[in-house]
């Protein structure tokens, strides 16, 4: 083979922890009418660990039976939740102890706290709380010791329940390339430029006149989301405070006529003399901290290797690529000696799955292993208070 398999791999089949007692977590999805929503929809469906029990969306949907308040948008909609009623986002109305919100940051500023007060464990995709000190930012492999926030977190908001963010889609496919580079090699200055796919933006999203034969310049907000979210991401915790890494980051974002997969293209100044080799060899040796590699091995959304390295000219490519490790892993090619830093590379990645949906069920699932160091007692305390209110 002229480079690395990027096939799809089968689900794992991964027995339950025993904490579970042989039971899936009910879990609720905020925002399950949108396409973000709709892919926590489809990669539950038949998860081993948690059973989507309750959807909620806005006021306008709230009430209706699922088929009639969501425009599906991929394959069929499970018949289960077909005639499932909406519920209001309100705490009060959903009873689920896990929550993964997809809601847009125009609702998920109070609504998300709001189910954290009242004793969940909450998963966003929004962009409002991710630079917040208390609140972790995560990528598994990347930065998962931030978790270690959720103790302050608690303590200084009083929280009985808990708010965990992932990052934007283009940070993560960045970030999952650079992290394996900063620990190994120490990076210094970063140069990316985006291609990213219209599901980026949601439904109906970019209107087909403007994206069809055409690249936009332009994603509102995205360029400093990368540069900010990516120093916080590769940053280090310690002492109750991630600190933010030095990095120097440029960014540039493009909206292209891709449906899924985002691509960034990297150009890498290291902290000393690196080669495309070096890095190559480190993109193929990572699979993350050693101390939640096992750990992410139990978890039935890790991909076999987070990175997979392609020697091919001509990879990676969204069309070919991008449901490597089920979405979950990323592509890096075009490894190889930049004129202005050092090293320059391609990276490439399912934005709704690893960059959104599937990142806050690793997120979870990590979660409910208790991999270190997620407060000792916390499934067990949110789990808890769900029988107790539901009895
Ligand atoms: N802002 C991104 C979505 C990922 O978080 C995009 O527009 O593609």
């Amino acid at each position: 083979m002229p480079h690395d398999s990027v096939a799809p791999t089968p689900p794992a089949h991964t027995p339950a922890p025993a904490s579970l007692r042989g039971k899936r977590i009910p879990v609720a999805i905020l925002g399950a009418t949108g396409a973000v929503g709709q892919t926590f929809v489809r990669l539950l469906e038949g998860h081993p660990w948690f059973e989507v029990t309750e959807l909620a969306a806005s006021e306008r949907s709230a009430g209706r039976p699922y088929h009639e308040a969501a425009r599906w948008i991929e394959g069929q909609m499970p018949a289960r939740l077909r005639e499932v009623q909406v519920l209001p986002c309100d705490p009060a109305a959903v009873r689920a102890p896990i929550v993964f919100s997809a809601l847009d940051s125009s609702a998920a500023g109070d609504v998300e706290p709001a189910f954290a007060a009242a004793g969940r464990l909450v998963f966003s995709n929004a962009k409002n709380y991710r630079m917040a000190a208390d609140v972790p930012l995560l990528i598994p492999e990347v930065n998962w010791s931030h978790v270690a926030l959720l103790e302050k977190q608690r303590m200084l908001r009083g929280w009985s329940g808990a708010l965990i963010t992932n990052a934007n889609c283009s940070v993560t496919v960045a970030a999952m390339a650079l992290a394996p580079l900063h620990q190994a090699f120490g990076i210094e200055r970063v140069f990316a430029a985006t291609m990213q796919a219209v599901s980026g933006a949601g439904y109906p999203g970019v209107p087909s006149l403007d994206i069809l034969g055409n690249a936009i310049p332009y994603i509102a907000d995205e360029e400093p989301k990368i540069e900010e979210e990516m120093r916080k991401l590769l940053g280090t915790y310690g002492d109750g405070a991630v600190t933010h890494t030095p990095l120097r980051v440029s960014a540039h974002a493009n909206r292209v006529a891709v449906e899924h997969g985002h691509t960034v293209c990297l150009s890498v100044g290291f902290a000393r003399r690196v080669s495309p080799a070096d890095v190559s060899e480190a993109l193929r040796a990572w699979r993350g901290p050693d101390g939640i590699v096992g750990f992410l091995e139990a978890c039935p959304s890790a991909p076999a290797r987070p990175i997979v390295v392609t020697d091919a000219p001509d990879r990676p490519q969204p069309r070919r690529d991008v449901n490597a490790g089920r979405g979950m892993s990323v592509v890096v090619g075009r490894v190889r000696e930049d004129a202005l830093l050092d090293v320059k590379l391609v990276a490439m990645g399912h934005n709704t799955i690893r960059g959104a949906a599937g990142g806050s069920i690793l997120n979870a699932e990590l979660c409910v292993m208790g991999a270190p160091p997620v407060p000792a007692g916390l499934l067990a305390e949110i789990t808890g208070a769900a029988a107790a209110r539901a009895s």
